[in-house]
């Protein structure tokens, strides 16, 4: 986050030198072969320093690197002072520099192990109070809609950072979960969204919480007043919202525009980004579902990680070895993307999750200094739980043309032992057999024995797995909220490192802006044909892209708003 380009240090050319004269000796069969200790040296277990109890083991033996090959990714994190950089993140200064803002997730889950100035950190206690009381009342029945009756569905109205975490969160917690208590997410501006979800939500019963950092998003502020709408027209008192609406956000004066009094808002603060923010209030929908105590495990066992970041040594540090790996096949081997591969029907949502988490903050084309990279930045993520991906995308990570680096992730122990533990011992028997696979492949020689000598050239060369392709395995004992705590914050933490490496800010997000302007420009001339008449896409072409002004570039897309001008019908 220095802002230099990775390009520039020793360390990167000293990789780039070592993948174009060793890549043909990194085949992981004779990596495993010539070295018994492979396993030891290149796996390591967490335990969580303190707090609950949280431990698990990852398995990064099957990656292309050798021990050499692994200190000079060290080195190269160290040449990218990856360590100041983590301090300073810690301290609370401003590493998000173009929004001019500290970045403190971290202070979120605080139990006060560091000690952190920003204006606010001294406030999330408080926050964290206010969160306790009011799941509390809810959930024991204390907090009463406007006919008396108890809550029994919550409505988290949210896109984004305000979505994908507690989607996520009460998705892979649901064994913690109150069962009689309904959880809906809205996110989408298309109205089959919020339509489908009140459908199944009675006005009396109902809890509606507008998760919003900024309170201006256009998705969140419209299915908001929708919903608003849809209450009062059976409540009819605007006097009966506050027991129906709270808001989550750092932005008081819209929730309080919105009608929503700041006794019903839940506080954070500019410096949690909204892909980091499910620690803050915006959690609040999870310890809705949960209950209070969980998620603050969740937070302590997020914290365990925060701590071990901190402070074990490059060489120990879990982030950092997954965030150094991923980057040699993502600058080196050329990987385009990462998966992420949940052996948990629970974590089906964690590369979801992870799409915003990594490409929101690491898909960068220039450094923080403001000079174009020449080399790659953040991977595409992708994934599903297993077994499913399997039985669908698999053929393609096992056959196809491109390396794709692959995590896969599984509880010893699962919540559902149903038939005696059979199904998750057919579960983990794919998670241990797929990276096995993966790596090892199988030989011409071999499928030639296994399909006998009348079997065609064609059909042999099908059945060859040439292996080779890297992953990493975490497993950890079961799936609670203080594992689930630290794994996020794991990912967060690679996240960060890869940023620091490649030298960008891993913090704003300036990417999304552009097609926010255009769609406003746009819903202005929708209802006016007349404002897009005579504009139609043959003029377009003869502007350059990069020459063309903003509202020309609208112009593009006429063609398709004639269209949709012609066949609304509403
Ligand atoms: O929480 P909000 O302010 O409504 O923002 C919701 C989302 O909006 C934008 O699209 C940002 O790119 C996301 O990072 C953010 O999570």
């Amino acid at each position: 986050m220095s802002g230099r380009p990775a390009s520039e240090y020793p360390s990167w050319k000293k990789l780039q030198q070592t993948y174009d004269s060793d890549k043909s000796k990194l085949v992981l069969k004779e990596l495993f072969a010539q070295d018994p200790q492979r396993f030891a040296k290149f796996s390591k277990e967490y335990v969580s320093p303190d707090g609950p109890p949280v431990t698990f083991l990852l398995d990064y033996s099957k990656n292309l690197i050798t021990e050499p090959i692994l200190n000079t990714l060290l080195s190269l994190a160290r040449e990218a002072e990856l360590e100041t950089y983590r301090d300073k993140m810690f301290a609370g200064e401003h590493i998000n520099t173009s929004e001019d803002r500290a970045v403190l997730h971290v202070a979120l889950r605080n139990f006060n192990d560091f000690q952190i100035q920003e204006a606010g950190a001294s406030e999330v206690q408080g926050v964290l109070a206010h969160i306790k009381e009011f799941t509390e009342a809810v959930r024991s029945g204390a907090w009463k809609g406007y006919t008396g009756k108890t809550i029994n569905t919550i409505v988290n109205i949210g896109i984004g950072g305000s979505d994908l975490g507690p989607v996520m969160v009460t998705e892979a917690l649901k064994p913690y979960a109150k069962r009689d208590l309904t959880a809906h997410f809205v996110s989408n501006i298309d109205g089959t969204h919020i339509a489908e979800t009140l459908r199944e939500c009675d006005p009396e019963r109902t809890l509606f919480i507008i998760a919003s950092k900024t309170f201006t998003t256009q998705e969140t502020i419209t299915n908001a007043h929708t919903a608003r709408e849809w209450f009062l027209a059976s409540a009819k008192d605007k006097a009966h919202v506050a027991k129906h609406f709270v808001a989550l956000s750092t932005n008081t004066k819209a929730v309080t525009e919105f009608g929503i009094s700041s006794t019903n808002m839940f506080q954070f603060w500019d410096w949690v980004g909204g892909r980091y923010s499910l620690w803050s209030a915006i959690g609040l929908s999870i310890a809705l579902v949960i209950g209070y105590d969980n998620f603050e495990e969740l937070l302590k066992g997020a914290h365990g990680m925060d701590k071990h970041f901190k402070t074990a040594p490059l060489e120990q540090n879990l982030p950092v070895l997954l965030a150094v790996v991923g980057l040699w096949y993502n600058d080196f081997y050329g990987a385009q993307t990462q998966l992420l591969l949940p052996y948990d029907q629970y974590m089906h949502k964690f590369a979801d999750y992870f799409q915003q988490g990594d490409m929101e903050s690491n898909g960068k084309f220039v450094t923080k200094g403001g000079q174009r990279v020449d080399y790659q930045t953040g991977p595409i993520i992708w994934g599903a739980a297993g077994t499913n991906g399997q039985h669908s995308f698999y053929q393609l990570v096992h056959q196809g043309t491109k390396l794709i680096p692959a995590d896969f992730i599984a509880p010893a122990t699962t919540h559902n032992p149903i038939r005696n533990s059979l199904h998750h011992r057919i579960l983990l028997s794919n998670f241990f057999a797929q990276p096995e696979a993966l790596a090892f492949g199988k030989t011409e020689e071999e499928v030639r024995k296994e399909v006998g000598p009348n079997a065609s050239e064609a059909l042999i060369k099908s059945k060859v797995f040439e292996g080779n392709r890297p992953s990493n395995s975490i497993m950890f004992p079961k799936l609670t909220p203080a594992t689930l705590g630290a794994l996020i914050a794991l990912y967060e933490h690679k996240i960060f490192t890869q940023g620091v490496i490649w030298g960008i800010n891993s913090f704003d997000q300036m990417g999304v802006e552009l097609g926010k302007v255009l769609a406003k420009n746009i819903l202005a001339q929708l209802d006016k044909p007349q404002d897009v008449v005579g504009h139609d896409s043959s003029v377009s072409p003869h502007f350059s892209l990069m020459t063309m002004p903003l509202t020309c570039i609208t112009l593009q897309t006429t063609g398709v708003i004639h269209y949709y001008q012609k066949h609304r019908v509403e």
